[in-house]
C-alpha cells in the first residue's frame, strides 16, 4: 500500500471539451456545467470580454497573437478547481496548451463536415471564411492532436446537445467517483 495513491477532491477540472469548430464544444460546455453544477469557462468567451471579437483579433493582431492569448485564457481556466472547460478548435495545436491538458479528463467531439457545414458561421469563425474545404483540410490535419489527448470521444452530428451532455455527465461523475472524488 506505501505506493497507492490517496485519493483527494477534484482538484482538475471535470471536464475539458476539446475537437473541430463547430463540434458543440461551447454549447455542450455550457450543458453539461448546469448538470454538473459546476463552473463553466469557455476560453473563447473570456479571450473576447477581454479583447473583442475573434475575427478583429485575427484581422488587427493576426493570428499568433491570438493564440499567445488564448494559452493565457487555457492556462487560467485550468486552474479553476471542478470546471467544465470548452477550448476553441485550434487551442491543442499549440504545444503549451496540448501539454497542460495532457492527462486531464479531455473529452473530444467530433462532427461529420455534412453537419458543420451546416452549422459553420464565417463571420465569427474566421479559419472557415473559406468554406467547408478549408475546414476538412484543418481538421484532418488537428485529428492526430486530438485523438491523442481524448480520454474519450463523442459524435455530436446527429444528436441533440442536451443528450450528448448527460452522457458526457455520467462519464465525468464515474470518472471522478473512480479518482476517489465526489
Ligand atoms: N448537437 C448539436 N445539434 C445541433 N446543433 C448543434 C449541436 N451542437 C452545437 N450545435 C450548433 O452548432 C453551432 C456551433 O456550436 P458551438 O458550441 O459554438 O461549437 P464549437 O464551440 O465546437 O465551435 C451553434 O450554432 C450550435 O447551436
Ligand atoms: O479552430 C480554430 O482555430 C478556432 C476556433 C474557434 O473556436 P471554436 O472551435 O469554438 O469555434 C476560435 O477559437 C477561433 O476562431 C479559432
Ligand atoms: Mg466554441
Amino acid at each position: 500500500m506505501a505506493d497507492a495513491v490517496e485519493p483527494g477532491p477534484v482538484r482538475g477540472p471535470l471536464v475539458v471539451l476539446i475537437g473541430p469548430p463547430a463540434a458543440g464544444k461551447s454549447r455542450v460546455g455550457k450543458r453539461l456545467g448546469r448538470i454538473l453544477e459546476a463552473p463553466f469557462i469557455d476560453t473563447d468567451k473570456q479571450i473576447v470580454a477581454a479583447n473583442g471579437p475573434i475575427p478583429e483579433i485575427f484581422a488587427t493582431r493576426g493570428e499568433a497573437a491570438f493564440r499567445a492569448l488564448e494559452a493565457d485564457a487555457v492556462a487560467e481556466a485550468l486552474r479553476q478547481p471542478g470546471a467544465v472547460v470548452s477550448l476553441g478548435g485550434g487551442a491543442v495545436m499549440t504545444p503549451s496548451i496540448a501539454e497542460a491538458v495532457d492527462g486531464l479528463p479531455v473529452v473530444l467531439l467530433t462532427i461529420s463536415p455534412e453537419a458543420a457545414a451546416e452549422r459553420l458561421d464565417p463571420e465569427t469563425r474566421p479559419l472557415v471564411r473559406d468554406g467547408i474545404g478549408a475546414w476538412v483540410d484543418l481538421v484532418a490535419s488537428r485529428m492526430p492532436t486530438y485523438t491523442a489527448l481524448a480520454v474519450a470521444t463523442w459524435d455530436t452530428s446527429s444528436r441533440p446537445i442536451d443528450h450528448i451532455a448527460e452522457e458526457i455527465a455520467e462519464w465525468a461523475c464515474d470518472r471522478a467517483a473512480a479518482a476517489g472524488g465526489s
